[in-house]
């Protein structure tokens, strides 16, 4: 069993007095890609928010390599390896391509955004192009490719796939499990897609008001019709 990559201990957190992740505890190996999901308002951006130090914390750990980042602030813990792409997509309007690229870099040498051209070749194509001229799916791959710029070992994806045409959503889709695949990367992933989600992870967490309510495998969730619809709100999985 290969050692934890990110423990998760009796976390709790909210904005200001109200609190929305509950008692949360899990691990997750590395190289591994956990779907994080739920129905709407359940908990899901909040939790990769707390993560990346977004919320307020009111208790538990969070050990990233088997050191505790909670009490640290978001730049210290992007630099620890957490790196977050956030539902909003976080793409600077009036920079280029290529100039939000170069924001990701954090000291790497400027060639090395040839690793995100080569992850994402439509980029390359638009890397003159300001932020604020990219179609939905072309700023999800520049908010993506920025924060692999910076290496991370942990990967936070809020729901990639939203808005997005489904021959995108393959795109991209192909791509994280590219990523994934390397060994190098380890995956949270909180999509609405499900079929998508749980085609891409090998396990599976599912938030109800801020708790953990499931735990599993995606071949057992997707044979559980009654914890699908129950938590998940949908009638069935094919
Ligand atoms: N900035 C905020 N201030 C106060 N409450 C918030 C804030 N953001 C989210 N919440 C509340 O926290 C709870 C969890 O919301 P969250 O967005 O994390 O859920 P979610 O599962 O990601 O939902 P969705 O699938 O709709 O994105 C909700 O009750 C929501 O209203």
């Amino acid at each position: 069993m290969p050692a934890a990559l990110l423990e998760v201990k009796n976390l709790s957190a909210g904005y200001g007095p109200t609190r929305v992740i509950e008692d949360v505890s899990f691990s997750v190996p590395a190289g591994s890609r956990l779907a994080l999901l739920g129905r709407n308002g359940m908990g899901k951006t909040s939790l990769l928010a707390t993560l990346a130090g977004q919320t307020r914390r009111y208790g538990g750990q969070i050990r990233l390599a088997g050191v505790d980042i909670a009490d640290e602030p978001s730049a210290a813990r992007a630099l620890a390896g957490l790196g977050y792409v956030p539902q909003t997509r976080d793409v600077f309007p009036t920079l280029t391509v290529e100039e939000n690229l170069f924001v990701g870099l954090k000291g790497r040498p400027k060639d090395a955004i040839s690793e995100a051209y080569e992850m994402f070749p439509r980029l390359k194509e638009r890397r003159r192009n300001l932020g604020s001229q990219l179609s939905g799916g072309e700023q999800q791959m520049l908010s993506t490719a920025r924060s692999i710029l910076g290496q991370p070992t942990v990967l936070l994806l809020d729901e990639p796939l939203e808005g997005l045409a489904p021959v995108i959503c393959e795109e991209l889709m192909a791509a994280f499990s590219k990523l994934a695949q390397s060994g190098e990367m380890t995956i949270l992933l909180v999509e609405q897609r499900i079929q998508s989600a749980l085609d891409f992870a090998d396990n599976v967490i599912i938030l109800e008001r801020g708790r953990i309510a499931w735990q599993g495998s995606p071949q057992v969730l997707a044979a559980d019709h009654d914890v699908v619809e129950r938590l998940l709100g949908v009638g069935g999985l094919h």
